[in-house]
């Protein structure tokens, strides 16, 4: 079903009757259906008759504050929508504002595009407020990743639905801590408001902004995740803001920035805590100020951002040391959620463990899933996890690689890693049998000491890419030949083909169901 602007009824609230009558009449403008109320207990009135889409409310009023409205309508269990205006340069009351659960404010003096432009975002209609291009023109790298689809331009369409989020859907685990997580993840995805996520590397905080965005009125919208370490200083600003033809050598095009490719989305900033302090008022300006300027342009563009960022780094002590801004750290810190570390949920790890098998078995076309034994398991949930969720993933890809994906038992594990955090006295049948797995033959030569790799993990991966490769050139790309020549079944060939990206003929991996006998 559509709705046309007049399907949206608007409370305003504000005690100065020249400022009512402009917000009236710009929303009238706009073809919504207007209501007007000059103190909190007016608007408490109209508020107990019927519902509204939404309520725009000055911040200063005669019998209260918008806040107190707010809260009332928190308190009463409402669903509209509620936008604050603020006093200029009252960071504070912003910040109150969101926590109170306002899905965004404006500042004094409202600016009337921004006023429609906000409004119309908390209905969930066309957010643009100035042509955007498509984000796929984006440089794809500096770890910029473009969830997007060009916009849709929805005038008629009425809020959607939130679709149900791939990104919470992956995220496996029942923990109190989780539970926590995800109750926020809910709460939060419906206001504008920013939001911080901290937690040890790994831990799953691209997956939080992710689902933030996805249940989102913006689903629809871009997503946008830049990593912020990953960008060189002097091409910030550039990669940030965008940039104009002939603005620097090398600019041979108009280039969209982060900001603009986010635009009607989300921009997900992760490792912001790796940021210049330079950049960092660069950033606080683009966010107090709503637009940004390409390098090179000569006037600003308006932009619809939804702000969410992520750091491992404690941000109130990079704050203390004077390395992060006090003011962007809260601006940016309106909400928290902290996603724990591995081993304070290890509880979980029996759901996430299975979940990444699922991924990682649907990713090489293998199915069923293999599963861990109870001792794998075990083993497992006695190791601190410093990398988090992402080393159990990496260490779950090279299970798999060795016990051909049936059954994964405790020698399939790797004993490097997991003797790490064993204590000295443990004696158990596991470690027992990991300590008795026979050693890799050595070299009948062994070379002159190279020196040592700074990334053990990458190290070998590179090693076993080259002897599939050779093998399976030997074998004229029979994997089934190939594997045998190195003591490999089909199934293990193919787990570590996909697991390196090696490629028969330049063609991916296809699914076992998809593929006829081996070649
Ligand atoms: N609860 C979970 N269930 C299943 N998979 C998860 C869970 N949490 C994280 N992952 C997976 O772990 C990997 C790391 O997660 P993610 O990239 O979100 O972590 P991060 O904290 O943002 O990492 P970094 O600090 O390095 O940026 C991803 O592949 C993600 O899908």
């Amino acid at each position: 079903m559509t709705s046309s602007p007049s399907h949206f009824s608007l409370l305003v609230v504000d005690d100065e009757p020249d400022l009512r009558t402009l917000y009236e009449l710009t929303l009238l403008r706009e073809g919504y259906d207007v209501e007007t109320a000059g103190t909190v207990e007016d608007a408490w009135l109209h508020l107990k008759d019927r519902t509204y889409s939404a309520v725009i409310t000055d911040m200063r009023l005669p019998d209260g504050t918008g806040l107190d409205l707010l809260r009332r309508l928190e308190e009463a269990g409402r669903r509209e929508k509620a936008i604050v205006i603020t006093a200029y340069g009252s960071a504070e009351n912003a910040v109150e504002a969101l926590k109170a659960g306002a899905y965004d404010y404006l500042t004094k003096p409202v600016d009337l595009k921004q006023f429609r432009a906000v409004v119309a975002s908390a209905l969930g209609r066309s957010p643009a407020a100035s042509p955007t291009v498509v984000p796929s023109s984006l440089p794809s790298s500096h770890g910029a990743a473009s969830g997007g689809e060009p916009r849709a331009v929805a005038l008629e369409a009425a809020p959607p639905a939130p679709p149900a989020s791939q990104a919470m859907n992956r995220m496996a685990g029942q923990s109190a801590a989780m539970q926590q997580v995800r109750a926020l993840v809910d709460k939060v995805a419906r206001s504008m408001a920013p939001v911080l996520v901290s937690g040890e590397s790994g831990t799953g905080k691209e997956l939080v902004a992710r689902s933030i965005h996805e249940v989102s009125p913006r689903a629809a919208q871009p997503f946008i995740a830049v990593n912020c370490s990953a960008i060189p200083e002097h091409l910030l600003e550039a990669e940030f803001f965008g940039y104009r033809k002939g603005a620097f050598t090398g600019a041979a095009d108009d280039r969209e920035g982060f900001f603009q490719a986010a635009n009607g989305g989300t921009l997900f900033l992760d490792e912001i805590g790796d940021l210049p302090l330079a950049m960092q008022s660069k950033l606080l300006r683009a966010i107090q100020e709503r637009s940004v300027r390409p390098v090179g342009a000569v006037s600003e563009q308006a932009v619809n951002v939804r702000l969410l960022s992520a750091t491992h780094k404690d941000l109130g002590a990079e704050v203390q040391a004077s390395r992060f801004r006090q003011d962007l750290y809260y601006r940016l810190n309106v909400i928290q959620i902290r996603v724990p570390p591995l081993r304070e949920r290890l509880e979980d790890l029996p759901a996430i463990c299975d979940r990444v098998l699922e991924r990682i078995s649907r990713d090489a076309g293998v199915w069923p899933p293999p599963r861990l034994t109870r001792e794998a398991l075990a083993q497992l949930a006695r190791y601190s996890f410093p990398g988090n969720v992402r080393e159990l993933e990496n260490l779950l890809h090279r299970a798999v690689a060795f016990s051909g994906g049936e059954d994964i038992d405790v020698s399939d594990l790797g004993v490097l890693d997991l003797s790490l955090d064993m204590p000295d006295a443990v004696s158990s049948s596991a470690v027992a049998s990991i300590a008795a797995a026979p050693a890799a033959p050595m070299p009948a030569q062994a070379p002159a000491p190279a020196p040592l790799p700074t990334d053990l993990a990458a190290y070998l991966d590179e090693v076993e890419r080259d002897v599939l490769e050779r093998a399976l050139e030997r074998y004229r790309y029979n994997r089934t030949a190939a594997g045998a020549s190195l003591g490999l079944s089909l199934r293990q060939m193919r787990y570590r083909m996909a697991r390196l990206g090696v490629h028969v003929g330049g063609e991916p991996e296809a699914p076992e169901t998809e593929r006829g006998d081996d070649t």
